[in-house]
């Protein structure tokens, strides 16, 4: 598991290490990693670091400070370095003298011979013979997207870019980006990792991450968010032992589908039947097709009639009329864990009254996609997905899935993971219906709510990966991919849990 730290969390951190070590001290200790990942990036590019070209965007704050620091250690290693200072007077003033002492230079943004861009030629120049680029333009205190000047001079970077601590022009404690910001190859950050390197598009804009501990990160309080690794994942599958039989290994309802969209049940009941080894029941109109396409599967026409099961999945395909609602309740009222997606969000958004139906000791877990977010919540989803999943949780004492190419899945209690899915694959038809069906599976089998979420989501995607680039026996794995319908990812859900699980065998 890794932890995720919001930007005040780490200032806490920062300013009890500054009570033992020195603020310029350590500041030399983030400059220097920064320095070590720009050599070594130079050396994969160019074949040697003496004799390459650097140029540091350089900002008024200690983002700033640190990107002249890096400059000065890199210069001694025989870089040329040159700083595009963008506030020419507020720039960090320790870091300009240890960069100018050690034989670099400095230009202001805009100075003589601005074009109408408003660059000065020195700028564009050092700009254009650059080997790399560091970002040192902002970082914890970023607001907003990259001022026009900023902008400019990132537009015209044709070399790789290492970010200092994040990427300039993203959020810190969010991800979004509602303009111009950098996108790097390689961000260096300090103490661990914060949210803008994890979350939306400020994972993707960050590149490669590497967190260096400069002596913040045994100073840093219990994370924000955390991350699961495929081996957290692959460690707690739940696989049968021994003395299990179908029954030990949990039983799971699926009530989804309708005579309009039997392809929902067919959908969840095959992710359920492909998750865990236990008993899936399926109860709703598409009895017949379920047991076509899923044999194992005990299905039957009627909600009342579906037997014994530690867990439900309920809601996709099931509509929001009189029929669908009825399912609902039931479900609700059954003191199981219950998965609640597709419909049954729209009818719980809409009907106050359903909630009566609802066991309070029983888990509920919501898996809403960001349009039945909003009905949840009231009001259209903002940049902060983290902190409106967490409202929302507490608002509904329930787990909150939201889903989205970073999937923030939020407990009653505060805790929060985030599943970011590094490629878009599962963005098809279908695919939320998979989902249901990973989590009912899950739950039944007794793992605990958040997590549950936490292995879903992350085998889903997974498995979307793999489907999308050719699982091994349809051929050789394409680098590029393909795009795959929601049956594909299901069929890959197997050789999704079998990455995890192989993850967590010792090596
Ligand atoms: N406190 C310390 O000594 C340490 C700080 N560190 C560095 O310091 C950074 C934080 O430094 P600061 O708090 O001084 O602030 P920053 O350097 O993040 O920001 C400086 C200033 O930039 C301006 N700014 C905000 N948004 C902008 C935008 N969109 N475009 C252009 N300018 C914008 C603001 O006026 C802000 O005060 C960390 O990200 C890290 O890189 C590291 O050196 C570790 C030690
Ligand atoms: N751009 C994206 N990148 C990665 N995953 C995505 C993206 N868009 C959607 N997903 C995932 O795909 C699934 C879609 O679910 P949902 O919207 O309920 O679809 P459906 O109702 O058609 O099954 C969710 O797991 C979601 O997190
Ligand atoms: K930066």
């Amino acid at each position: 598991m890794q932890g995720v730290w919001t930007p005040d969390q780490v200032r806490e951190a920062e300013q009890r290490l500054f009570a033992r070590t020195p603020e310029p001290a350590v500041m030399r200790r983030a400059a220097h990693a920064v320095a070590v990942q720009c050599a070594r990036l130079l050396s994969e590019q160019t074949g040697g670091v003496a004799g390459r070209r650097v140029a540091l965007l350089v900002g008024a704050g200690n983002n700033g400070g640190d990107a002249l620091w890096a400059g000065a250690f890199l210069r001694r290693r025989g870089v040329g370095v040159t700083a595009v200072l963008l506030a020419p007077d507020k720039a960090h003033p320790a870091g300009l003298e240890g960069l100018r002492r050690a034989g670099g230079r400095a230009v202001p943004a805009e100075g003589a011979g601005a074009d109408t861009t408003g660059i000065g030629a020195e700028a564009a120049d050092a700009l254009e013979r650059a080997d790399l680029v560091v970002d040192g333009i902002v970082g914890l205190s970023a607001r907003g997207a990259l001022r026009p000047v900023a902008a400019e001079l990132v537009r015209r970077v044709i070399v790789p870019i290492v970010a200092v601590d994040l990427p300039s022009g993203v959020d810190p404690t969010t991800g979004a980006v509602d303009g111009p910001a950098v996108s790097a190859d390689l961000t260096v950050t300090f103490g661990g990792l914060k949210p803008c390197h994890v979350l939306g598009t400020g994972a993707v804009r960050s590149g490669e991450v590497t967190t260096v501990g400069i002596g913040v990160t045994e100073e840093l309080p219990e994370p924000e968010l955390s991350l699961l690794d495929a081996a957290d994942i692959g460690e707690n599958w739940p696989v049968p032992g021994p003395e299990d039989d179908k029954y030990s290994t949990g039983v799971v309802g699926i009530a989804a589908g309708s005579a309009t969209y039997p392809g929902a049940a067919v959908l969840a009941t095959g992710a359920a039947v492909r998750a865990t080894a236990g008993m899936v029941r399926y109860a709703g109109p598409a009895a017949d097709e379920v047991r076509a396409r899923w044999p194992e599967t005990v299905a039957t026409g009627s909600i009342g009639d579906a037997g014994r099961v530690q867990a439900w999945s309920v809601g996709p395909g099931i509509g929001t009329g009189a029929s669908g609602r009825d399912v609902l309740r039931f479900v609700l009222e059954s003191g199981r864990p219950v998965c609640a997606d597709a419909d049954s969000i729209t009818i719980l958004a809409e009907d106050e009254a359903m909630w009566d139906s609802r066991d309070p000791d029983a888990p509920l877990v919501l898996t809403p996609h960001a349009g039945e977010f909003a009905r949840l919540s009231g009001a259209e989803l903002g940049a902060d997905r983290v902190g409106e999943a967490r409202e929302v949780a507490a608002r509904f004492d329930a787990f909150v899935l939201l889903k989205g190419n970073t999937t923030v899945i939020a407990a009653p209690d505060g805790r929060v993971l985030v599943n970011d899915a590094r490629q878009a694959w599962p963005a098809t038809a279908g695919s939320g219906d998979v989902l249901t069906g990973l989590i009912g599976a899950l739950l039944a089998t007794g793992v605990e709510p958040l997590l549950t979420c936490g292995y879903a989501a992350h085998v889903h995607s997974l498995a979307a990966e793999i489907a999308a680039h050719g699982a091994t026996a349809d051929g050789p794995r394409s680098e590029a991919g393909a795009p795959i319908g929601a049956s594909a990812l299901l069929d890959a859900v197997p050789a999704a849990i079998r990455a995890v699980r192989d993850a967590a065998l010792p090596s």
